[in-house]
């Protein structure tokens, strides 16, 4: 793999992570800490590095969850791979390593980790401290997460499940305060004409899903992460999810009556007039039957979010939650927007707000670690500390070796998709150091080739020499870092 990144697999031993005497070989380079959390797609565990040149570096690695009959390695977690393996920028998070069991056919992907993620930071504000995030660092951390998903979408990849707790940032160290987009397990590369979803499903999750997604659209463009920034943005700011809508979990069908209720009563009803093609979304009959009837009274997006009619936080964030997803400003645009001309100016480490005469570093807490969960979910990693029996990490295990459960929904499944076969990952494997640094395509992914060149020249274009880093305002010159 490019950039050091290596795949390594293992034809003996289990999966298991713990000290016993079946170690793969792989993972005996790490020290593994404990689980983190878990995703629709896997489990995510603190490793430490033993190697001597990089002794005790953090790692997370993310383990992919097998399918139920156990019968190979899921498309989700190759596209993934071939997607992470191509893509290089500061506000992306790093593949460092994958790793195949052979035994077991599981897949584990080991990440650069990141102390904090944006789901932590406002709930600490939200619940620990009670005040809002300093203004200088929403306005970093949104630069940064534009300055991430442009480099995406000029790359022709849509993440498609952006949400605070994918947006990762860097705790100390060279990188503090440095965001990171996560979690592309449910990003697709995506090329003109656009790929229709229907035989996917719709995979954005609630909270942040745009409303051409919840009415039916049968195309999606990058405008989908667009909308999620500009949820996300409003979050940062409110500490409070912009629209919580309860999901009705049992169907397939995007129509999710109770998330555009939401939206519609702090932004009034869409309209033919402001968003011409709504009339051919698939739903829109649906809307008709139950929402056009209901009269929203308007508050105003600024009064939710209180933010001056007038500023140019407001109009930023407006033009983000642009219904008509053709009209809706674009991260390339939103870089350039007045709001981050303006003071404070956003810089590189999100956590050290600007305050006259004194800079002081955000103390967030550490994430939890689950010391008692090892690869396989179930067993003790460290026997003197108690064990804990089926999912150890269900959010109410004793204190101190639990990962909260988040209450945050999950996206709605992938459908429809055919799994890789064991025998067709075994080919995979055979040439596995060969597709790491070529073009194989295992999934069929309609990919562009030579994606990592060009995003490697596109960051070589937006370098600012001066500073040396890649893509910042070159009005932050006046910032230390
Ligand atoms: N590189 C990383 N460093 C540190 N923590 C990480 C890293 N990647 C993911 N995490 C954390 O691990 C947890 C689980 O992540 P994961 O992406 O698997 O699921 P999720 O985003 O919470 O949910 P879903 O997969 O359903 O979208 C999250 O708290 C996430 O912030």
């Amino acid at each position: 793999m490019g950039d050091g990144t290596t795949a390594t697999s293992n034809r003996g031993g289990g999966g298991n992570g713990g000290s016993g005497s079946n170690k793969p070989a792989w993972l005996q380079q790490y020290d593994l800490i404990g689980k983190i959390g878990e995703g629709t797609y896997g489990l995510v565990f603190l490793a430490r590095t033993k190697s001597p040149s990089n002794r005790g570096k953090s790692i997370a690695i993310k383990k992919f969850k097998q399918s139920k009959d156990g019968d190979g390695v899921s498309p989700t977690a190759i596209r993934e791979i071939m997607l992470l393996r191509e893509i290089s920028h500061e506000n992306v998070v790093k593949l460092v390593n994958v790793h195949i069991n052979h035994a077991d056919m599981s897949l584990y992907l080991a990440f650069d980790y990141a102390e904090h993620d944006l789901y932590e930071i406002i709930r600490h504000h939200r619940d620990k401290v009670t005040n809002p995030i300093h203004p200088y660092t929403v306005k970093s951390l949104l630069w940064q997460l534009l300055n991430g998903l442009n480099y995406l979408h000029s790359n022709w990849i849509i993440h498609r499940d952006l949400k605070p707790s994918n947006i990762l940032v860097m705790g100390e160290g060279d990188e503090q305060g440095v965001v990171k987009i996560a979690d592309f397990g449910l990003a697709r590369i995506y090329q003109a004409p656009l790929k229709p979803l229907s035989d996917n499903g719709v995979v954005v999750t609630i909270w942040y899903r745009a409303p051409e997604l919840l009415l039916g659209a049968k195309h999606y463009t990058s405008a989908v992460d667009m909308w999620a920034v500009g949820c996300i943005f409003a979050e940062l700011l409110t500490l409070k999810p912009l629209f919580q809508g309860a999901e009705v979990k049992a169907t397939p069908n995007p129509f999710q009556l109770d998330q555009l209720d939401k939206i519609f009563r702090v932004l009034g009803h869409p309209t033919q007039e402001k968003w011409p093609t709504l009339v051919n979304l698939p739903h829109w009959q649906s809307d008709v039957q139950h929402i056009q009837g209901h009269k929203y009274e308007n508050p105003g997006l600024y009064s939710v979010v209180h933010l001056p009619l007038k500023s140019a936080a407001y109009d930023l964030l407006s033009k983000m939650l642009e219904y008509d997803p053709r009209k809706r400003i674009t991260a390339a645009q939103a870089l350039d927007h007045e709001y981050f001309r303006s003071e404070p100016l956003p810089g590189r480490n999100a956590l050290v707000p600007s305050q006259a005469g004194a800079e002081k570093v955000m103390n967030y807490p550490t994430r939890p670690v689950d010391t008692t969960t090892d690869f396989e979910g179930t067993n003790s990693l460290q026997t003197s500390q108690p064990v804990s029996s089926g999912n150890a990490v269900s959010g109410s295990m004793a204190a101190g070796h639990v990962v909260p459960n988040r209450s945050v929904p999950r996206p709605m499944p992938v459908v429809g998709m055919q799994r890789i076969q064991a025998q067709g990952m075994s080919a995979y494997n055979l040439t596995s150091q060969a597709a790491m640094g070529g073009g194989m395509n295992p999934g069929s992914i309609p990919m562009q080739r030579g994606v990592a060149a060009q995003a490697h020249q596109q960051q070589m274009r937006r370098k600012d020499p001066g500073m040396g880093m890649p893509g910042y305002p070159p009005q932050q010159k006046s910032r230390r870092f």
